[in-house]
């Protein structure tokens, strides 16, 4: 066994209620910390919490702001940013992957504060710098600088208010005239106009926008990026031929001033356009290193893969938080209780508790370490496509799988995480309908990641194209997520029977198999389907849609679950850990995969891999006993999971466990708790006097 990771820098716990549980679990709760976060990650981490505590701008405020005032707010903290010094100088000698793993880890514990604040920053730099890597050119560079320094404020423009899933159906157009060696930005209607833009309503100076490229022979050469000044950053006037503004109040991530925008014949210059993958020269002739302009599209939307996995890692995060307030809650709140005048049961005692919230725990676990995986996988392939001189068709081609696994583990994690939040409320009760319970917030905050950067019913069926382009012919899986499909032949004839015959339903080989089979019924069914629509003579494209419920909606949420599943046991195995740490691990593991399956129940009945009644009563006895077995390790476990009280921020799940305490002072000191309404005369009904 290795030496254990050095975890002093992780403050300790306060003493107090939650330890009646604490002291019950056998492993030691910061070295499983640094199991579910690299140490290095986690530090950076406190270091920005702390940072953050001790500035006062970022103090929480005491009341609700106006939607005005949290963009305000957010817009502010943005602008310390710099001051903050969170990004050390060193960081520029480190390799793509670690400084990009770096800025991974600051957005993560931002976000963990306010999602408002990670999201308008990583739109603002992250995406936008990604973008112009991945679009631009060396004379893009300044502007890539310019946003780092936050010289410009940037944002992405892609959707438009009568097109955001189909982005080929865009239609603002970027014309080019030879004459002036300059671009015709125009929008042709309000259907046209870019909207939902982050950054764009109040403060952008700069918009990476979108647009079709037409050369002066009226030729339509697809989507390009355009750079597109905006407003004039020394006053924030919008320029001339640039109508922008706010598209107002939102359910949610209010710190953010998401805008529309239409051109009317707006000019830019030539070198405006990201020509990384297609030019104009000035004469006006077009080249494209791709002779499809669909690849340009496809292959510049690629680069916002990062955002992608941003948006896991944070989900990965609000599912933690969320859990974390339901277990820690659940360990200190205490209802009924088996005699009339005796002592009261904690709620975490009871099975229904455990089976509604220990999945999500165990969920937060099992997600947590997939999508550090996917990181590591992506970075990877990136840093490999830079060092290739012929990197971005390399990237082109590889990247289609990671693609696949990114299209359907990110519908995967926003999902759980908004499922999680749910139950959370429900499963706190009243209190936890408090707005300092946090979980209205977090709510709110994390329930437009379902649509944003790609929505996930539409993202998932590009994860289950791929998987059945692997079906229909060859299969081809660099990365290795589809390898088993080569034997598909045998995996259709699983049963529960020969399963449970060669692996133990103990082990993780078990539940994997169950997947495996899952997953090629549901390929074999979907194939199937479509080819019968097909030959009936149905369009592909009916075809195609009249495949997805029961079909290649399940594959691809299965196929997701199936990564997350078989990386961890790739990253359990490569652990060397106590056994009290294995053991807690392979409890999470089995919480998570028997609550996945028993949701999957139907499938295995209707494809034939389970007859009897044996399958599902194994799985459900083996969920429930796992709960229970979790039990008194659960508030550790969240322990392990949870941010820093500061960056939680749930006035019913703080760690000294002083649940009623601190909830008394929040009844005590909320603004205006006690003052009478400066309304209150309009209620008074006159008193008519008594005939009494
Ligand atoms: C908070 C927030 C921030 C955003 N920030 C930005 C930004 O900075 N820049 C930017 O360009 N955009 C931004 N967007 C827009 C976002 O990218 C789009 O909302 C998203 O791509 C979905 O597009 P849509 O809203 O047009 O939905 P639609 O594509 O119209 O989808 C509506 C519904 O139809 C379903 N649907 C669509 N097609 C199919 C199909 N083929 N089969 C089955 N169902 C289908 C979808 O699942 C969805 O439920 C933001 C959105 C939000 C909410």
């Amino acid at each position: 066994m290795s030496q254990s990771p050095d975890t002093t820098f992780i403050p300790d716990l306060p003493k107090g209620p939650l330890c009646r549980y604490r002291s019950c679990a056998k492993f030691d709760w910061k070295q499983l910390k640094v199991i579910f976060e690299r140490e290095q990650d986690l530090r950076i981490k406190y270091k920005v919490w702390k940072i953050l505590e001790n500035d006062p701008l970022f103090s929480k405020p005491q009341s609700t702001l106006s939607a005005d005032e949290q963009k305000h707010l957010c817009a502010m903290q943005v602008n310390r940013m710099p001051h903050l010094n969170l990004i050390p100088k060193e960081i520029e000698q480190k390799s793509f992957g670690e400084k990009t793993k770096y800025l991974m880890s600051i957005n993560e514990a931002l976000h963990t504060y306010c999602p408002s604040l990670s999201v308008k920053i990583a739109l603002g730099v992250g995406l936008f710098n990604n973008a112009i890597r991945a679009m631009g050119t060396e004379r893009h560079m300044k502007y890539y600088d310019a946003a780092w320094n936050r010289e410009l404020i940037t944002c992405l423009a892609i959707t438009e208010v009568a097109h955001g899933s189909n982005t080929k159906s865009i239609r603002t157009t970027a014309t080019y005239d030879p004459k002036t060696q300059e671009f015709i930005i125009n929008t042709p209607d309000f259907e046209a106009a870019k909207c939902w833009v982050g950054n764009l309503g109040k403060t952008a100076t700069i918009a990476m926008t979108f647009a079709n490229l037409y050369t002066a022979d009226g030729e339509n050469h697809g989507l390009h990026g355009f750079l597109i000044p905006i407003r004039d950053p020394k006053t924030l006037q919008a320029y001339p031929g640039v109508l922008v503004g706010d598209i107002g109040e939102k359910i949610g991530l209010n710190g953010i001033d998401n805008g529309f925008v239409l051109f009317s014949n707006y000019r830019i210059p030539r070198e405006n356009l990201l020509n990384r993958t297609g030019d104009v020269t000035p004469e006006g002739v077009y080249e494209s290193v791709f002779s499809e302009p669909g690849k340009v599209l496809g292959a510049a939307l690629e680069s916002f893969s990062a955002g992608r996995i941003g948006i896991m890692q944070e989900s990965a995060n609000t599912l933690a938080s969320a859990a974390v307030i339901a277990v820690r809650y659940a360990a200190l709140r205490k209802q009924f209780g088996p005699e009339k005048d005796g002592p009261e049961v904690p709620i975490i005692e009871y099975q229904l508790q455990q089976w509604r919230i220990f999945p999500y725990l165990a969920a937060a676990g099992v997600l947590k370490l997939a999508v550090a995986e996917l990181t590591e996988i992506y970075l990877s392939i990136i840093e490999r496509s830079q060092k290739d001189s012929n990197g971005f068709e390399m990237l082109t081609q590889i990247v289609s799988e990671i693609h696949a696994v990114i299209s359907s583990s990110k519908p995967l994690l926003t999902w759980t995480a908004r499922d999680a939040i749910q139950e959370a409320r429900e499963a706190c009760g009243g209190h936890g309908f408090l707005k300092a319970s946090k979980l209205g917030d977090l709510r709110n905050d994390h329930d437009p990641s379902v649509t944003y950067e790609g929505d996930n019913n539409v993202l998932g069926q590009q994860a289950s194209n791929w998987l059945l382009r692997q079906w229909n012919s060859t299969v081809e899986s660099p990365v290795g997520t589809a390898n088993f499909l080569k034997n598909r032949g045998d995996i259709l004839q699983y049963t529960y029977e020969k399963v449970a015959r060669e692996s133990s339903i103990e082990s993780m080989d078990f539940v994997l198999k169950c997947y495996e089979w899952m997953l090629c019924y549901l390929l074999d069914k979907t194939a199937n389907h479509m080819a019968k629509d097909i030959n009936a003579g149905a369009h592909r494209f009916d075809a195609r849609n009249n495949s997805q419920v029961y079909g290649a909606r399940d594959l691809s949420l299965a196929y997701a679950e199936y990564f997350a599943l078989s990386r961890f046991r790739v990253r359990f195995r490569r652990l060397e850990v106590n056994t009290e740490l294995s053991q807690i691990l392979e409890l999470l593991f089995a919480i998570y995969s028997m609550w996945c399956i028993d949701r999957h129940m139907t499938t295995f009945y209707v494809g034939g891999f389970a007859k009897s009644a044996v399958f599902a009563e194994t799985i459900r006895a083996r969920l429930l006993a796992k709960c229970s077995e979790l039990k008194n390790s659960a508030v550790s476990v969240a322990d392990a999971l949870a941010p820093p009280d500061f960056a939680l921020n749930s006035v019913i799940a703080k760690s000294d466990g002083l649940l009623y305490d601190n909830l008394q002072s929040e009844f005590m000191t909320n603004k205006g708790a006690f003052e009478r309404p400066s309304w209150w005369k309009d209620i008074i009904i006159p008193q008519v006097k008594s005939k009494l």
